[in-house]
């Protein structure tokens, strides 16, 4: 709640000339039971008749005054909400953005995603015409209530003394909303989610032909927000209707109270009129307290939502005094590095030293810690035990956004998106005006066949790359790489869905770039047998490690996979014929 405060005091001077046009408006409505009680006891009762045209024009120029302070009063909270909300959304974009990746593994898309619309809309509503109403209506009361008094104290301890019932039932209602109102928001992330989900992954459905099991999800969880919405609808028919009764019961009230004074000759029938006018102006606020208190806990329960999320702190994070290196080598050197998610270990005593240019390549089964190991030279994770070097200075140390500046990765999973082929290989460029596109296109094997394409360079592509084949993204993804220019590139199973030949013509172009040290996972010997040195893993060790011909030596598992990968050019004895 405090962090709303702040963006509310930015916006102050909105607000507050909002509330002064509204307190004047309002003073202006609190003349004209006044002046109706002057017209009928003065001029139709008392017949002073050449007084009429002077009120009359008094009622004509308080109601312009009022719709010129009521636009003004209506605009500003309009914009200053707007604004707010703008800045809010902004602030947990950006904040988003700043989270490691340890935040998003856990959490889901579609959950964020109704933070960033749903609750942020919550905060809009409330801070606009939720607020501005809020304010009117108890300015109203107070008000009202003082104009009562000073018509006729009975008839305004009367109208006190039933208000309480009205308030107690709203709030019982809003405390009632409130809490489905927490479980509708929850449940509508978890739609959006599964719903998000079923389109991102459509092709994967219809594959699998699931296509019912997903409708009957998504109706499952679209009936539920259904009960919990019509649960909220009881609520309200519950007590709608007698708050609704009670506020018409005081108006009789008030009017056969009065009528008897009228009567007995204690006040005027002007005076009647005029208190039942401001009775009605008490009611109001009581009525609209459970509507108002419903739109103020909304927003309440979602900007405790909000804060939760801004309350989350990045898990990587910059050194205190961060070291930004004039220039980088790229000699990266893992010294006993371990790592461990949630308490399991994933690596153990992993020692590495990749020279400025070589090339390292990582085997292992699937599940052996690859990815682990090479996602921790960007520090998408932090080694929980040992240390990475980057020119011999802890990565720790280093400024984390020039660190990965100076990394290009290429993800297991290739993201594409729904933009021209060139904005997404240009995409972590800095100097796009110098980027030799056609180069890196040639070198990652994109050129040949973005030239086939209507529109070349400029092709739009779907979303996550949709209309591609899987080589096809995989190469641009490789191309976005290369074009980076960094100084150490990170290649995660990233030629998997290519053809040898093309593979082998890609690995070449990137051996030929000698300032740069890669990190090479493959499964394939023909993608790492040019390496460096080639490194084994198994269940998060380096069992093996050598060149190409030094682990063909030592015939262990380097030598049976190669075994495998090229059989029939062996006797049965693994020798070659
Ligand atoms: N973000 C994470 N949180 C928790 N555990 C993880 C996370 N990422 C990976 N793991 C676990 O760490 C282990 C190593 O995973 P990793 O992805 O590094 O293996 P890999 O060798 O790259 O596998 P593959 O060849 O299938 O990609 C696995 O047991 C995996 O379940």
């Amino acid at each position: 709640m405090k962090r709303i405060w702040k963006y509310i005091n930015k916006y102050k001077w909105y607000y507050l000339i909002a509330i002064l046009s509204m307190m004047i408006a309002m003073a202006l409505d609190m003349f004209n039971p006044r002046l109706t009680k002057i017209i009928i006891d003065d001029v139709i009762v008392g017949g002073t008749t050449e007084i009429l045209w002077k009120l009359l024009l008094a009622l004509i120029g308080i109601t312009l005054s009022r719709a010129i302070l009521g636009y003004i009063k209506e605009y500003l909270f309009d914009i200053a909400s707007s604004k707010i909300v703008k800045e809010i959304r902004k602030d947990l974009f950006d904040h988003i953005q700043t989270l490691s990746f340890s935040y998003f593994d856990g959490m889901n898309t579609g959950e964020i995603l109704s933070r960033l619309s749903e609750d942020v809309d919550n905060v809009w509503h409330a801070l606009g015409f939720g607020s501005m109403l809020f304010i009117e209506q108890m300015i109203y009361f107070i008000v009202a209530t003082i104009m009562l008094f000073t018509l006729n104290w009975k008839i305004a301890l009367l109208s006190l003394a039933t208000m309480p019932l009205i308030a107690y039932l709203a709030v019982i209602l809003e405390k009632q909303i409130g809490e489905v109102y927490e479980k509708i928001s929850d449940q509508g992330a978890l739609l959006n989610t599964t719903a998000q989900e079923n389109v991102a992954g459509v092709r994967l459905v219809k594959a699998f032909a699931r296509e019912r099991y997903e409708i009957e999800k998504f109706l499952n969880q679209n009936k539920e927000n259904y009960r919990l919405n019509v649960k909220q609808a009881d609520i309200w028919a519950k007590y709608h209707p007698i708050i609704e009764f009670l506020s018409n019961a005081i108006s009789i009230l008030i009017i056969t109270v009065g009528g008897l004074l009228v009567i007995k000759e204690d006040i005027s029938i002007g005076t009647l009129v005029a208190a039942n006018f401001y009775t009605s102006m008490l009611i109001w606020p009581m009525r609209m307290l459970g509507w108002l208190t419903n739109i103020l806990g909304q927003c309440n329960a979602s900007l405790k939502k909000i804060d939760k999320i801004f309350n989350e702190k990045p898990t990587i994070k910059n050194a205190e005094n961060p070291i930004t290196p004039k220039f980088v080598k790229g000699h990266i050197k893992f010294e006993n590095v371990s790592l461990e998610y949630d308490g399991v270990k994933v690596l153990k005593n992993i020692n590495i030293d990749a020279k400025p240019g070589s090339t390292i390549a990582i085997m292992g089964t699937t599940g052996s810690g690859k990815s682990s190991l090479v996602n921790l030279i960007p520090r998408f994770y932090d080694c929980t035990g040992g240390r990475i070097l980057l020119d011999g200075i802890d990565i720790k140390d280093i400024d984390l956004n020039f660190l990965r500046n100076q990394i290009s990765v290429v993800m297991q999973d290739v993201f594409l998106f729904s933009d021209t082929i060139e904005e997404n290989i240009k995409f972590g460029v800095k100097d796009t005006e110098n980027v030799d596109i056609v180069r890196v296109a040639k070198d990652a094997q994109v050129y040949d066949f973005v030239m086939e394409m209507k529109d070349g360079f400029n092709t739009i592509i779907g979303e996550r790359g949709v209309g591609l084949s899987g080589g096809q993204k995989q190469r641009i993804s490789i191309a976005r790489a290369l074009a980076k220019e960094s100084k150490i590139l990170i290649l995660d199973d990233a030629t998997s869905a290519l053809d040898m030949e093309t593979e082998y013509k890609i690995e070449r172009a990137i051996e030929n770039r000698n300032e740069i040290t890669k990190f090479i996972i493959a499964h394939r010997i023909s993608a790492v047998k040019n390496a460096d040195e080639i490194i084994i893993l198994e269940n998060g060790e380096i069992v093996e490690r050598g060149t190409h011909d030094e682990l063909l030596k030592k015939k262990g598992k380097y030598y049976d996979t190669y075994f495998e990968q090229t059989k029939g050019l062996y006797t049965e004895n693994k020798e070659v014929v």
